[in-house]
């Protein structure tokens, strides 16, 4: 099992990190998280870019990571856009997608990419060679906003990550009933138990799948996203609840 750091977090080992998403859509509002974050008790950063309203400017979008670098350089940041189909606030043609990611991850004011599973084999393969390049790591990922497949297919998806080369491995779903929150965490625990060989993220999403953001260590999934100012999707826990909560599981393992 390799753990993957990042600055100086380590996931795969210990508590689950708590990341914590930036969604501003203009680079003052972004500033004001930045500095705001600062104070605040988490891990890492994600910068959901797909709020960013000069999202399609790639000189806009590297002006504020330096920005943001620039007011939180110990941090590690994972750049994000969460694509509509996903679960995103907006729709970039592919080609656009790609750019936007591989400009990122050559500029190095990233240390972290969130990468689409179903976004085409080809361009994947090409951005996790260039991110290995400039030493940036790669959270491949994949979200069903609507249902929980089965647990076959949840760990063949991340499995498949797993087979890309993505550095970390991640799947949210929506559960419809317990069962499918009890699904998530059996395919979660099987992944530890006999395939994950590196750190893998998953969570059930919405009201009754919190408890899969906070058994992370139990199950076998390193991060969990909480809310600071604004949660990114639903379910997400206030970080000073999720650090309280997570410390003591972590103290019973
Ligand atoms: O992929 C994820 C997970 C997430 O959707 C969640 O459910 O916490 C939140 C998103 O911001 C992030 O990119």
């Amino acid at each position: 099992m390799k753990t993957v750091t990042v600055k100086n977090v380590t996931l795969g080992e210990g508590a689950p990190k708590i990341c914590v998403p930036m969604v501003g859509k203009t680079a003052e509002a972004l500033c004001e998280e930045a500095k705001m974050l600062l104070s605040v008790d988490l891990d890492i950063i994600e910068w959901r870019v797909d709020f960013f309203e000069q999202v399609t400017d790639l000189v806009a979008v590297e002006a504020v990571a330096k920005e943001i670098r620039a007011l939180l350089p110990e941090t590690p940041i994972l750049f994000t856009f969460r694509t509509k189909k996903e679960g995103g606030e907006r729709e970039v043609p592919t080609a656009y997608y790609f750019e936007l990611n591989q400009t990122m991850i050559q500029s190095q004011l990233v240390d972290l990419v969130d990468i689409e599973l179903f976004m085409g084999d080809e361009q994947i393969s090409e951005s996790i060679q260039l991110a290995k390049e400039n030493a940036v790591k790669v959270v491949m990922c994949n979200h069903d906003f609507d249902k929980t497949p089965a647990k076959e297919e949840i760990v063949s998806r991340l499995c498949r990550m797993q087979t890309l080369q993505a550095d970390i491995c991640k799947i949210a779903v929506m559960p419809q009933s317990t069962q499918d929150v009890l699904t998530l965490l059996d395919a979660t625990n099987t992944m530890k138990e006999q395939h994950a060989n590196r750190p893998i993220i998953t969570m059930s999403m919405g009201g009754i799948g919190v408890i899969s953001r906070l058994a992370g260590e139990t199950f076998g999934s390193a991060m969990t996203f909480g809310a600071a100012k604004q949660a990114s999707a639903p379910g997400q826990v206030s970080v000073n609840s999720l650090r309280t909560i997570l410390d003591v599981l972590h103290e019973s393992v």
